[in-house]
């Protein structure tokens, strides 16, 4: 009987599933990396949660593969699939995770460094247990590629494009989940103008026609666009400058304010995480939450003008579809654009959401289903 693994870090939390042909075998998440991280496991629809404590990615890894042990033993993997964040700005399609590919794709590890060094960490340890499984890894950025070029560049000067400064966009095997989920259950929704916010611990919107993305909020780097746990999302390159020449902060310290110190985490002083916000009664919590859909709102509208137009808004990722006041608040602003919920609908946590003109759906996204139907083709090739 041979498995399928896959692997999936993200920058708060460690995804996995192991397939059987078609079947989830079993499924979870190390989540709250660095936080009260706790395993969660869904085996045969039997779940458990081991609090970890505030683990890194690295001791997620290891908690997963020990979790895992008692459903891999005796038993062949014969594919793993991983998720690459960062594939450079060519790559289309899944690709064969060589050592050569490995040392490629590290020099994409500055502008994601949340996510491509443990990516690639997650690969090295399969490679070293399960030697004689074929690796596969599938890019965040490959779904984007479709993007015109007028949502590709920064009014930078050519030379710069040409050498790769240019926006890649992320989240994709998100947004290749929803949008094959679109065309199976909502034909017509799916060939039509259609906004996706993944709204995770990162975030991004990608504005989807006919299934092709054709706009994303997210940039050059995974900081662009959307504030995020610990994330800026936009700001203007002024503040950078600033930062680097008044305040001589070294690139260094400029990359932790950025990445690990800004975004909700940053805003409220208490966490990056959207629950423990939620729950908190502070004015700064509060005030984290007001930016966050005030900039959500924002880019529904930027994404909707991408596309002229608006038929289908869809929340996914662990805010996205968990969080029921985001959502809400974000969607006030916009009924203007025929963007309405359906408050009863929202607050029971159902699929179809919308009470306007515009279709408004709550989805689960599941990139391990992308990342280990990638695995299946190569292995039936
Ligand atoms: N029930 C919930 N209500 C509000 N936010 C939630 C809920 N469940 C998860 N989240 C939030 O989702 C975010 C994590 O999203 P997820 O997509 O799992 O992260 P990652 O970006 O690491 O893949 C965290 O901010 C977490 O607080
Ligand atoms: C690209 C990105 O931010 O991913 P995640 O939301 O999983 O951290
Ligand atoms: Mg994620």
């Amino acid at each position: 009987m041979s498995l399928i693994l896959t692997l999936n870090a993200g920058s708060s939390s460690l995804k996995f599933s192991v397939y059987q042909d078609d079947a989830v075998l079993c499924t979870g998440q190390v989540e709250r990396l660095f936080g009260e991280a706790a395993l969660l496991l869904d085996e045969n629809g039997l779940r458990s949660t081991k609090p970890l404590g505030p683990v890194d990615h690295a001791g997620a890894l290891a908690a997963v593969i020990e979790a895992l042990e008692p459903v891999l033993t005796g038993r062949k993997v014969s594919g793993v699939g991983h998720r690459i964040v960062h594939g450079g700005p060519d790559r289309r399609d899944p690709a064969e995770l060589t050592e050569e590919t490995i040392e490629e794709l590290r020099a994409y590890a500055p502008f994601a460094p949340l996510h491509q060094p443990h990516n690639l960490a997650c690969v090295v340890a399969a490679r070293r247990l399960f030697p004689d499984a074929v690796q596969i890894g599938c890019f965040d950025t490959a779904f984007h590629r479709s993007h015109p070029w007028v949502n590709d560049t920064f009014a930078l000067p050519r030379a710069l494009y040409d050498e790769g400064v240019r926006r890649y966009g992320f989240h994709g095997l998100s947004y290749d989940y929803v949008t094959a989920h679109l065309a199976r259950t909502e034909p017509e929704l799916a060939k039509s103008r259609v906004v996706i916010c993944h709204l995770g611990n990162g975030a991004s919107l990608c504005a989807v026609r006919d299934g092709q993305s054709v706009g994303s909020t997210m940039g050059f780097s995974a900081l662009d666009g959307m504030p995020m746990g610990t994330r800026c999302g936009q700001v203007d390159p002024g503040v950078l400058l600033y930062l680097m020449v008044q305040k001589g902060m070294s690139p260094r310290e400029i990359e932790d304010l950025l990445y690990r110190e800004s975004g909700l985490k940053g805003l409220s002083g208490i966490s990056g995480d959207m629950r423990t916000l939620l729950e908190s009664d502070a004015p700064e919590a509060a005030e984290a939450i007001e930016y966050y859909v005030f900039r959500l709102s924002r880019e529904i509208g930027a994404m909707a003008a991408v596309l002229g137009g608006i038929d289908g808004l869809v929340f996914t990722g662990g805010i996205g579809q968990n969080a029921a006041p985001i959502r809400a608040r974000a969607c006030t602003r916009l009924g203007f654009l025929g963007i309405r919920l359906d408050e009863g609908a929202n607050l029971s946590g159902l699929t179809d959401i919308g009470a306007g003109e515009v279709r408004v759906l709550r989805l689960a996204t599941d990139e391990e289903s992308v990342i280990a139907g990638a695995v299946r083709a190569r292995l039936e090739a």
